[in-house]
């Protein structure tokens, strides 16, 4: 039984009675790092989705409240009545699963005509989307589907066009209209945290590999950052008393005004480790209070993968910059651009964006680029593979940006293949520091991983055996496809399991309302694509599910990292499918057993039997099998987290709209 059968299954039955009634009229419209000091932290001292929207039902999730599917609207008008049950040849998810063998991570398909510019990613992903929506595969304009952005598919300036066509929409599709509402403004809010988990402490024993040359050396508390006062009372009033292995390396590193890229395990305290200096740097430079201003010349650009990610990354921001001059502002897309440039123009020291919205505002000349000091890529392997890399390419020779010399150039990850880490050069003055806390790449340990063999037919039986026996505790189920997500979660909901979902295909408003329903507990089930797999902070996820295994383990590392956060303790559990997921047995032999987990027999005898000659994962202890590329022009080899050499990793598949 596959996809399509499970939707038959499951749209068969009768709706169970919380479904809502369908609102058709919602939808209808439509390095030569010579030294290299090896020490421990301490030791320095140291539905299709079930196309009929009855997930909207999703515990709690709100009547009324859509699940994006447009195509299934679109369907609908088109008087198609099979159209409901049936995929259509337009779909664009089908169109990315045909195009797998093909696609890189952000798109860059063959065959895609609508990606043929710069900004291939998105003009592709727009194009995909439209047809999701409804405008049709051959839309030019890629519209990405109801209050989404406009994507133009020209292939000059595309983030330009983008910029100029898109929300203006003169030409284009609907304009975007949602307003995010506002964070709460009040401190106990701003400050609101979870706690540290049992485990903190044992950051301390994490091996640091620190490379390149004249590191400062590691700090060992708060107070040696000689921070100013106000910096020091908002990391009180965060809760923290104690620097993580990261910061404790990467803070000193920062102030130096070294570049960096760090590597360090998920929920490890990252975000802090980049923000805290870049606002020392800017209080001891006297930053004056920034004012409303047409053209904003923000001193820092944070740039994240998705928009949930960098919302959350500005409300750190906010919280450290507390009762300073500094003002930080949010920027990205599926929101209205007229928003953003409003958010701007009020003044804008530290500018957290997707890469989309970026590129728009800097076209509509809001953003100078003069001024920056300090360029931030967070989950920076991501933002310099495929998918977002060229953007970023874009960004550091847009007019006005300081050369890299000029600037410091900031890179945080938990993965670091190879290859990216070569890119990455680019970026980077040559005298970078790296700093790579535990193995890079490796899970974290505080996550108790379990692989179980599951066929395909079995996973839903499975999945609802496991959420039953957990209860109410938090849990992510992760699934490849958004077409999935919608399925599973409307499963689920029949299951009478209170569940809502994210992904690319939902709605701004959606993904935000999803997400703000899982953080307060009323749906304590999260379907979600690998769109919320990299740096979400999560209080008290306690179990993830690999519904299905992404297509990369540096994916599967970020994924089970949204439980098992700051010392806490979390349970990840894989369904590992042999008839497509063979190719993932030998990388994660060796991520389970460097996190010192156990190995199910069937999954080494896999892995054996898929051996890729060259891979030495299932080495126990091989720390720091790959750390700074760098090392390897001195003739060293090397293996990315899945132990395989960069060229022999499979190519994820993005079946996501991350900006
Ligand atoms: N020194 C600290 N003391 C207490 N809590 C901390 C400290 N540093 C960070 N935290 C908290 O730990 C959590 C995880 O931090 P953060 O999100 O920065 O992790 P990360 O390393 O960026 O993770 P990911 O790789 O998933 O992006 C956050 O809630 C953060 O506030």
């Amino acid at each position: 039984m596959g996809d399509e059968d499970w939707e038959a299954e499951i749209i068969k039955p009768h709706m169970p009675s919380y479904v809502p009634v369908f609102e058709k009229d919602r939808y209808s419209s439509g390095a030569n790092g010579d030294t290299f000091n090896r020490t421990t932290a301490s030791s320095s001292d140291a539905g299709e989705s079930n196309k009929r929207e009855n997930t909207s039902t999703m515990g709690g999730f709100g009547v009324g409240k859509s699940f994006g599917n447009r195509g299934f609207s679109n369907k609908f008008e088109e008087g198609d009545s099979s159209g409901f049950w049936r995929e259509s040849n337009n779909d664009c998810e089908d169109n990315q699963t045909r195009n797998r063998g093909f696609s890189k991570r952000g798109g860059f398909q063959d065959g895609n005509d609508s990606e043929a510019s710069g900004s291939s990613r998105r003009g592709g992903r727009g194009s995909f989307r439209g047809c999701r929506g409804g405008f049709g595969l051959g839309n030019p304009s890629g519209y990405k589907g109801l209050n989404e952005e406009v994507i133009t598919s020209s292939g000059k300036n595309s983030w330009k066009s983008e910029a100029e066509g898109g929300e203006s929409g003169d030409t284009q599709g609907p304009k975007v209209t949602y307003i995010p509402p506002p964070p709460p403004e009040d401190e106990d809010s701003i400050f609101a945290h979870y706690q540290t988990g049992i485990n903190f402490d044992k950051y301390d024993t994490i091996l640091v590999e620190v490379s390149g040359h004249d590191a400062p050396p590691a700090i060992l508390t708060f107070e040696e950052a000689n921070l100013c006062q106000t910096l020091n009372n908002n990391i009180a009033k965060a809760g923290y008393t104690k620097l993580t292995p990261v910061q404790k390396y990467s803070i000193p590193i920062i102030l130096a005004g070294r570049d960096l890229m760090a590597c360090a395990q998920t929920g490890s305290g990252k975000t802090a480790a980049f923000l805290l200096p870049i606002l020392a740097h800017m209080m001891h430079d006297g930053i004056t209070a920034s004012r409303f201003k047409e053209l904003q010349e923000p001193e820092c650009i944070i740039v994240a993968p998705t928009r949930e990610l960098i919302n959350q990354i500005y409300l750190e921001a906010r919280k450290f910059s507390f009762g300073t001059c500094v003002r930080a502002v949010v920027i990205y897309g599926g929101t209205q651009l007229g928003y953003s440039i409003r958010q701007i123009v009020q003044g804008c020291n530290i500018l957290c964006a997707t890469p989309g919205r970026l590129m728009d505002i800097i076209g509509k000349e809001k953003i100078g680029l003069r001024q920056v000091k300090y360029l931030v890529l967070d989950e920076a392997d991501r933002m310099l593979d495929m998918g977002f890399g060229p953007e970023m390419k874009k960004l550091i020779s847009c007019p006005g940006m300081p050369s890299k010399e000029q600037r410091q150039t900031l890179m945080f990850s938990a993965t670091f293949p190879e290859e990216i880490q070569r890119l990455a050069g680019e970026f980077l003055k040559s005298n970078y520091l790296f700093v790579a806390v535990g193995q890079v790449g490796g899970a974290c340990r505080d996550v108790q991983q379990t692989i179980l063999q599951v066929g395909q037919y079995s996973k839903r039986e499975k999945l609802v055996e496991i959420l039953r026996s957990i209860g109410d505790e938090r849990t992510m189920v992760f699934v490849e496809t958004k077409k999935k997500a919608d399925f599973i979660a409307t499963f689920l909901c029949q299951e009478k399991i209170s569940t809502t979902s994210i992904h690319g295909d939902r709605e701004q408003r959606e993904r935000e309302q999803a997400l703000g329903d899982f953080r307060c507990g009323k749906c304590p089930v999260l379907v979600a694509t690998s769109v919320a797999a990299r740096g979400l902070d999560i209080e008290n996820v306690q179990h993830v599910i690999n519904f299905d295994l992404p297509s990369t383990i540096d994916e599967y590392v970020h994924r089970i990292g949204r439980t098992g956060r700051c010392g806490n303790t979390g349970r990840a559990i894989s369904f590992f499918d042999p008839e497509s997921d063979n190719h993932l047995a030998q990388p994660l032999v060796k991520v389970l057993s460097d996190a010192q987990q156990d190995v199910p027999a069937w999954l080494e005898e896999i892995a054996f039997s898929t051996y890729v000659p060259g891979f030495s994962g299932s080495s126990r202890g091989n720390v720091f099998a790959s750390v700074d590329t760098r090392k390897n022009y001195q003739g060293k080899s090397t293996l990315n987290t899945a132990g395989f050499s960069s060229s022999q990793a499979p190519n994820p598949v993005d079946d996501e709209s991350w900006d």
